[in-house]
């Protein structure tokens, strides 16, 4: 076991590690899935899992019965890429997240990059409805108190962090590969549903493009091992008055395979000590 893990630690190294790709829900993570398989045609292809699990088994059943590390349920492998659905909003998504990173180092098969992926609101004329989103900051927009003043940070109140910075070279240039747009992207628990919420997440944060329910559990569970994160989003609504019937998510699921057809090649070339 401690000769895979050593080796597993060369490979990552060496910048020819895996990638994992999270997304909430199955039907992202198959229309990441089929941007990647255009890519990957062929016997790399392959369901590691029951398809169809919003999110990976407890982390007391990384092993298998026959005592080995397995992939969570529902995870497809394409090349050096894995996709899974980790579940919606950002604690699930970090614990899911959290149990796949140490499932494959128990493998000896550690991860070097991580992305959050999906679909998500984009803030207007920002970031249109279709069009895609890197993050260049993963905020955390809700982490913390409400007072008579407004809202206070979990920072400013002595804990925590809330924002993950994805290393500006990848982003700029999954953004450049992907045609996407770069700018902050907001982690809520609760969909923006009006729009004096919006406004008001627009003023504490100008440079938001969108926003998601994910992307910060992610990211929190790479940095605690140390991996790097990276942020997409399709924008399937416009972040503001609740109007369900206005989402697009058919056309975004679809800007999300295109878009991982085009920056698939970025996220398993690039070696965090290129930057
Ligand atoms: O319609 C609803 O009330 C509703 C409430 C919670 C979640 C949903 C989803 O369909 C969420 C799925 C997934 O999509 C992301 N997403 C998409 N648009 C937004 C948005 O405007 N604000 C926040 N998240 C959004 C999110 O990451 C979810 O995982 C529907």
């Amino acid at each position: 076991m401690e000769l895979q893990a050593q080796e597993g630690r060369l490979i990552a190294a060496a910048g020819l590690g895996r990638v994992l790709v999270a997304t909430a829900v199955p039907v992202e993570r198959d229309a990441v899935a089929a941007g990647l398989g255009a890519l990957h045609p062929g016997p790399d292809d392959t369901v590691l899992g029951a398809a169809g699990r919003a999110h990976p088994p407890p982390s007391s059943r990384l092993r298998s019965s026959r005592g080995r590390p397995h992939r969570p349920s529902g995870t497809t492998a394409h090349g050096r890429t894995e996709v899974i659905a980790v579940g919606v909003g950002p604690a699930l998504a970090a614990a899911s997240t959290a149990s796949a990173l140490t499932a494959a180092a128990l493998r000896g098969e550690p991860y070097r990059l991580v992305v959050s992926a999906g679909i998500g609101g984009g803030f207007q004329p920002g970031a249109p409805v279709g069009s895609l989103v890197v993050a260049d900051g993963i905020v955390a927009a809700d982490l913390g108190a409400e007072t008579e003043d407004g809202f206070v940070p979990v920072t400013e109140l002595g804990f925590g962090t809330v924002r993950h910075q994805p290393p500006a070279d990848l982003v700029r240039r999954a953004a450049d590969a992907a045609g996407a747009r770069t700018g902050a992207v907001l982690t809520v628990s609760t969909v923006t549903g009006t729009a004096a919420r919006a406004a008001a997440l627009r003023e504490r944060h100008p440079t938001a493009l969108a926003e998601a329910m994910e992307g910060f559990g992610v990211a929190e569970a790479a940095a605690a091992q140390g991996v790097p994160v990276l942020e997409i989003r399709a924008i399937s609504n416009p972040v503001g008055p609740r109007d369900r019937a206005a989402w697009r998510i058919p056309e975004a699921l679809a800007a999300l395979t295109e878009g991982f057809g085009k920056l698939t090649p970025v996220l398993e070339s690039w070696n965090r000590h290129d930057s």
